[in-house]
């Protein structure tokens, strides 16, 4: 019945503060306010209806997208919310959009790699959306590979302007989000030549297209790169292919933090490290660590719901049939993806920590810990967003078949999640960068450089380095097992932030209690998933690895009676999550009834179809091959 919490049983049986856990998820009292206010505010108004969306044409998808954006922006204007707010309002608009990038990307752009006087140029017009822009870097042919890009910047002295152009079919940029439809600019990334002489990839601002009809300007080719996996999902968005034809853009337009080009036609390079034209990607693979636990807890959310909800086998006596989030399969499946949500959360707000503090260093041009900076966001970024895309299909699996249904929730949500391994760098790309900076650490253990921050272990295996072998394998001969323990590393990452998080002053009745057991729950299904590893290395014994997994059972029966408390404690409207099976009351089955009913296919009793093509095969007037 609606208006009964048939999930209400569930909830009384939690052993901590609800409301206190949802201000840790939250980050602090403020941010849960922020959350909350925004999540509801976007829930209570039809104009962000999301319901429709696989019933649309990737037209009507798109345009629908594109009135969603612009109502955002009104709405944001008009209730003039600030930056935190707003940006909460897209998160819970929650599509796959242009402005993703415009702010997620363009903008960053500019602020990291433009100069004081770019930015005051730029900016202004960037935030009041005036221009809309675009991070044009992956082209047709190089992706990972940012260096072989072929996109060229030639700088003509005798007009001060860059000439860009796309010398192959292979140079055409290919896959910007925005690019295809909306961007009027982008921040393309090409390769710098001065002089005859080529001085690696740069970022420059080019105008895409006419800021009075949209047409796209002289020179310029631009459209959609067509459909992407599902439905729904990320066909929201625009990814594009652009070609520049010869097209001239000031010499000003030109990113010049990192490089300079005088009028001259003088190139200086910074004394600053040339990976910082990279830097918006260690920026945004920072902030997909956050995306990850969002993403991951969203389905957990889900999946736990329903798990409470479904019965199935068990019944004595006539009795109850037994909800399956008792059974122990079940648990072992689902209670490590809610670890992992926490987890992610945790170590995405560290991520976020290191970030800025390698940001403020820098613009003290102090480069000690960019190394660091730049593998810990690489490798977490591949770890979290492998392990959520993993995850989310575990989830619709612990939902049985009604995980596979749209109104779930599930499909879309993987469908929209899952080029999170792939964007913003490839995950075995970056684990690779990964297991370049611990093969670097290595080879400097028994200098004067000693490891620290999130290397400082290394010291441990000091040893190791005396007894190596004398013949030293390539790096890309040992890369599969170097990938391994570069995941090793970022799991141990993990785990460490996770108990650091544990020593802080936590409040609330049972919350911290409840944070130890999913960290425990994390830690050892680990170390039970890699058991062999740690056996065959010696690190623990069989013994060691029989109490872990006692452990681990006890601690799912620790997680049960909290185990919908922890998810309420995620604080998501059913608007945001989008599904029946997770909904709050947990009054999955009539809902799922009735939406079946909606579908456009129940509209006619009789299908359209059926009096051409089946009645005929019924009444057998179909001519039938001779037997
Ligand atoms: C429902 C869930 C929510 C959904 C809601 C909707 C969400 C949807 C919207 C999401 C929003 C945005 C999504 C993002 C869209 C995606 C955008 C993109 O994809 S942009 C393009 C991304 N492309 C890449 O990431 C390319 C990856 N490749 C590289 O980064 C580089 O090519 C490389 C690092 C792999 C290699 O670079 P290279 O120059 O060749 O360097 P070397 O390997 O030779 O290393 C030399 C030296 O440099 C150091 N290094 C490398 N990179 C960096 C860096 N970034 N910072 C600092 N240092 C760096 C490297 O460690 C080496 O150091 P040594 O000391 O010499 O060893
Ligand atoms: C939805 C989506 C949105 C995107 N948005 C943008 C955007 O806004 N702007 C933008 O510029 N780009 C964007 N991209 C492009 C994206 O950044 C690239 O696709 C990504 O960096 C991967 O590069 P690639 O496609 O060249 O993969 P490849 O590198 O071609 O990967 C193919 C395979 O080769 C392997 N491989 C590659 N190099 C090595 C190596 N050295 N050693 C071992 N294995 C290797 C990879 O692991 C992978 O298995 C987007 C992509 C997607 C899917």
């Amino acid at each position: 019945m609606e208006g009964v919490d048939h999930l209400a049983h569930e909830r009384n049986k939690s052993e901590f503060d609800v409301d206190a856990m949802k201000i840790v998820w939250a980050g602090s009292p403020h941010a849960f306010d922020v959350s909350d206010r925004i999540s509801k505010l976007v829930a209570s108004d039809p104009g962000f209806r999301k319901d429709n969306r696989s019933t649309l044409s990737r037209k009507e998808l798109f345009k629908n997208t594109l009135r969603k954006a612009a109502y955002a922006w009104k709405t944001i204007v008009d209730l003039r919310l600030s930056e935190e707010e707003a940006a909460k309002l897209r998160f819970y608009v929650d599509e796959p959009a242009f402005t993703d990038l415009h702010w997620g990307m363009f903008i960053p752009a500019i602020k990291g790699q433009g100069t004081e006087e770019q930015q005051q140029k730029w900016l202004p017009l960037a935030y009041k959306m005036q221009i809309i822009g675009c991070y044009a870097q992956t082209e047709l042919g190089h992706g990972s590979n940012v260096q072989g890009l072929e996109t060229t910047a030639t700088f003509d002295p005798q007009t001060d302007e860059f000439i860009i152009h796309s010398p192959t079919l292979t140079s055409s940029k290919w896959w910007p989000g925005g690019l295809g439809k909306v961007a009027t600019h982008a921040i393309a990334y090409a390769r710098l030549i001065v002089g005859g002489r080529e001085h690696g990839v740069n970022g420059f601002i080019v105008q895409l297209r006419s800021l009075e009809d949209h047409s796209p300007l002289l020179g310029i080719t631009v459209g959609d790169i067509g459909m992407k996996f599902g439905n729904g999902a990320y066909n929201t968005m625009d990814n594009g292919v652009l070609r520049f034809d010869h097209v001239r853009i000031p010499r000003n337009q030109m990113l010049m933090r990192v490089s300079q080009v005088t009028c001259e036609g003088k190139y200086k390079q910074s004394d600053v490290p040339r990976q910082l034209v990279y830097g918006t990607m260690v920026y945004v693979r920072q902030t997909i660590v956050a995306d990850a636990s969002c993403a991951l807890s969203r389905a957990v959310c889900i999946a736990t719901r329903y798990s409470a909800v479904r019965r199935q086998f068990g019944s004595q006596n006539g009795g109850p049939e037994t909800q399956v989030i008792d059974y122990k399969t079940q648990q072992s499946r689902l209670f490590p993806l809610l670890a992992s949500a926490y987890a992610f959360r945790f170590i995405g707000e560290w991520l976020k920590w290191l970030y800025a503090d390698v940001t403020q260093r820098l613009q003290a041009n102090d480069f000690s810990t960019l190394p660091e900076a730049h593998a810990c966001t690489a490798g977490l970024k591949s770890l979290t967003t492998t392990a959520t895309a993993d995850g989310i299909e575990e989830c619709r699996k612990l939902c049985g078949g009604h995980g596979y249904l749209c109104s779930s929730g599930l499909p879309e949500l993987f469908a929209v999640y899952v080029p999170a391994c792939t964007y913003e760098g490839d995950n075995t790309v970056l684990l690779l960068q990964v297991a370049r900076f611990l093969m670097k650490t290595v080879s400097q253990l028994g200098s004067s450089k000693k490891p620290v921050g999130t290397i400082a272990y290394m010291t441990r295996v000091e040893h190791l380095m005396q007894c190596r072998c004398g013949v030293q394998r390539g790096f890309a001969e040992l890369s599969v097992d170097l990938v391994e323990a570069a995941v090793a590393h970022c799991q141990l990452i993990v785990v460490s932030k996770f108990i650091e998080k544990l020593q802080q002053e936590i409040p609330g009745k049972g919350v911290k209690q409840q944070l130890e057991v999913l960290c425990n729950i994390y830690a050892l299904f680990l170390l039970h998933k890699h058991q062999g590893d740690f056996l065959s290395t010696g690190c623990i014994t069989p013994k060691h690895a029989a109490l872990a997994n006692d452990e681990l059972r006890s601690l799912y029966s620790q997680v049960r009676p909290n185990a919908i408390a922890l998810v309420d404690a995620f604080n998501y409207t059913d608007h945001y999550l989008g599904s029946i099976l997770g909904c709050y009351d947990g009054n999955v089955y009539p809902k799922l009834y009735e939406a079946a009913w909606k579908d456009p296919l129940n509209e006619s009793v009789v299908p359209d179809g059926y009096h051409q093509y089946i009645r005929p095969l019924l009444k057998q007037e179909i001519r039938t091959a001779r037997l």
